[in-house]
């Protein structure tokens, strides 16, 4: 079932094919950004050629200036001209850096926003759970995530620069080329080897990344646990701070020994590169200031060849820092890829059939469910049916397989045998949105949105969502609207404080701050919102309430359910005795089913749990 969907990412043939990806997406964010990106990036490339040509004209003009017009070398040029030349381009070294990072970070503000819609689209269509649960996949999603914000800006920033580099290195080739080829070649071939040491040092920099993640993602988890508000309790009460800072710092640790060995490598292995850059630089200058006084070369020869050497050497370094960013970002952005591309995890039938509302029955038929492969059966053939208009409650101790069994239903994992049916089609055969259209549900373990009261209910019908009736009617569904109304903003009440900064955080119109069983009501009536629904799944709907709440909402719920196909999860016996029929799971097994009377009279386990719960009242009346 949980396949190992991640895989390394390498290959010369993936990263172009990335590249181009990174490339086309940077495009189709900003056409005229890039094109105008590209333009200033290329031209501050020739630039510094260009430069050096102009001041080794003017100081060749300066040498022959005494010389008649007619015996001067070839290419000597009026010096006026070249100093403003050389003004000119110096002004554009000065703005052009400007220029170009208002329109990269332009750049990047668009590819953020299409990259993100892509990755976060992407996700959203993992109609199932199991991804969600799975820590590779879970590694990946936030390395993609990470890579979504930076990953397409930095690789074309790469290339880019690259060609940019490139371009500054062939016009001083040229430069050079003219005055001595040996220099040049010397040159060239000296800052070769630094470019590949760069590439394997990046490549285990990414591996390392990779390697660290789950130390990472415990340090985090760490670091989010201390400030965390529900935690804040426990830490304090238990004293786990230090412990808590102690796993952290092992963590922390760890990694900074990882990165303080690959920056040991990258010191010992660049170092004596670097130096044999500088060694070729010099003895090709001794050589050239030598041919100069014999001659052979001109004063605006010595300047091109320092300028050039320097120039040539700095654009490889150049080349390499970009291929090293480009070839790392690469690798992040094969993360984002590969989740962007991910397809549903729940396979889609084609075509899918249509899913007619309810009109006979709900068949789980011999239904084995585990995890994963490895993992224990959860459910082991459980055949059951739930018929139309009728309440089924599920009875069974802690891990029996309760919710399980409703996340099947609501097809977030499908059995790994057998199969259910809704009136005889095989819910894998219909499109899994409609499917949960028709489905209702308040979940063991439901959320609590930061938003005002009614948008939390409203959220349950979102096309309905700013029907004000039919959140009140919700509400009053669920017995919380009295509690809702006499909030300070009524319905507009925030339901957290999160939002609220400065002088406002103590002003309680401004947020409230709810108790467990006030967030449950309001989670009850998000479900009610979904009026009209096939099937009411209500899973330990009333676990946090008081007593009278408890009853006041069960009763509601009767009332509402009367009519209604609905499965209930309760360990409150009172509450699940009225249901049309009640089945007991036990470690994944049904073992008895029936109405509440003929259990009662068979003694078996659901009469033993609910003899313990009422001798429990009776005593406590005592
Ligand atoms: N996401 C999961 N991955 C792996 N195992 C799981 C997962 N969720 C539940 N289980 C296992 O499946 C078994 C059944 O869990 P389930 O939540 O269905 O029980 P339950 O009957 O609803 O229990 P409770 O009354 O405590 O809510 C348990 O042994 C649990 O450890």
């Amino acid at each position: 079932m949980q396949k190992p969907e991640v895989t390394k990412v390498g290959g010369w043939r993936g990263l172009l094919s990335r590249a181009g990806r990174a490339l086309a997406l940077t495009w189709r964010a900003g056409p005229w950004s890039a094109s105008l990106y590209l333009i200033l990036t290329l031209a501050q490339g020739l630039i510094p050629a260009g430069v050096t040509l102009l001041t080794k004209w003017l100081l060749d003009g300066i040498q022959f200036a005494q010389v008649p017009a007619g015996e001067k070398p070839a290419g000597t040029f009026d010096p006026i001209m070249l100093v403003a030349g050389i003004g000119v381009l110096g002004i554009l070294v000065a703005a052009l850096p400007y220029a170009t990072t208002y329109v990269q970070s332009r750049l990047k503000r668009g590819v953020t926003l299409v990259v993100q819609d892509r990755l976060f689209g992407a996700v959203n269509g993992f109609d199932g759970m199991a991804r969600f649960e799975n820590p590779a996949f879970l590694d990946r999603l936030r390395m993609a995530q990470q890579a979504a914000t930076m990953a397409p800006e930095q690789t074309t920033a790469s290339i880019f620069g690259i060609a940019q580099s490139m371009l500054t290195v062939m016009s001083f080739l040229g430069v050079l080329l003219v005055i001595s080829p040996l220099i040049t070649l010397i040159t060239v071939v000296a800052a070769i080897p630094a470019l590949f040491v760069q590439l394997r040092i990046s490549r285990q920099q990414a591996d390392m990344m990779w390697t660290f993640s789950p130390r990472s993602r415990r340090q985090l988890f760490y670091q989010m646990l201390m400030l965390d508000l529900a935690a804040v309790k426990e830490i304090r009460l238990f004293g786990l701070g230090d412990f808590l800072l102690g796993r952290m710092r092992r963590e922390t640790v760890a990694i900074n020994a990882a990165e303080e060995r690959l920056d040991r490598k990258v010191m010992v292995s660049q170092g004596p590169l670097a130096g044999l850059g500088a060694v070729v630089a010099a003895g090709g200058l001794v050589w050239m200031v030598f041919r100069t006084l014999e001659g052979q070369f001109t004063i605006g020869d010595i300047s091109a060849f320092i300028a050039a050497v320097a120039g040539v050497q700095a654009a490889i370094a150049g080349v390499v820092a970009g291929a090293t960013q480009g070839y790392e970002s690469l690798l992040l952005f094969g993360h984002y890829v590969d989740v962007s591309d991910m397809k549903s995890d729940l396979p889609a039938a084609a075509p899918s059939r249509p899913l007619p509302p309810l009109s006979a029955e709900i068949r789980l038929e011999d239904v084995w469910f585990r995890y994963t492969d490895d993992s224990p059966w959860v459910l082991k053939g459980v055949s059951v049916t739930i018929p139309f208009g009728g309440s089924l409650a599920l009875v069974g101790l802690n891990g029996a397989g309760k919710s399980t069994l409703v996340k099947l239903l609501c097809r977030l994992y499908d059995p790994t045998k057998g199969r259910i049916l809704w009136d005889g089609v095989d819910l894998r055969d219909v499109a899994v949105d409609d499917l949960r259209d028709r489905i209702s549900a308040v979940f063991q373990d439901y959320m609590s949105y930061d938003l005002s009261a009614a948008e939390n209910i409203g959220i349950g019908d979102l096309a309905n969502m700013d029907d004000r009736d039919r959140v009140v009617r919700a509400a009053e569904r669920a017995d919380v609207h009295e509690f809702v109304s006499e909030l300070g903003r009524g319905y507009d009440t925030m339901l957290s404080r999160i939002f609220f900064q400065g002088e406002d955080n103590d002003d309680p119109e401004q947020g409230v701050t709810l108790s467990g069983g006030q967030w449950q009501r309001i989670a009850l009536a998000r479900a009610m919102m979904r009026v009209g629904r096939d099937l009411l799944i209500l899973d330990e709907p009333s676990a946090g309430l008081d007593a009278a709440a408890e009853q006041a909402v069960h009763d509601r719920l009767r009332e509402y359910r009367k009519g209604a196909t609905s499965v209930l999860i309760s360990h409150r016996m009172g509450a699940v005795r009225h249901a049309d029929r009640i089945v007991v799971l036990q470690e994944g097994v049904i073992t008895e089913e029936g109405d509440h009377a003929s259990l009662m009279r068979a003694g078996g386990e659901y009469a033993r749990l609910f003899s313990i719960q009422a001798a429990n009242y009776v005593e406590e009346a005592e």
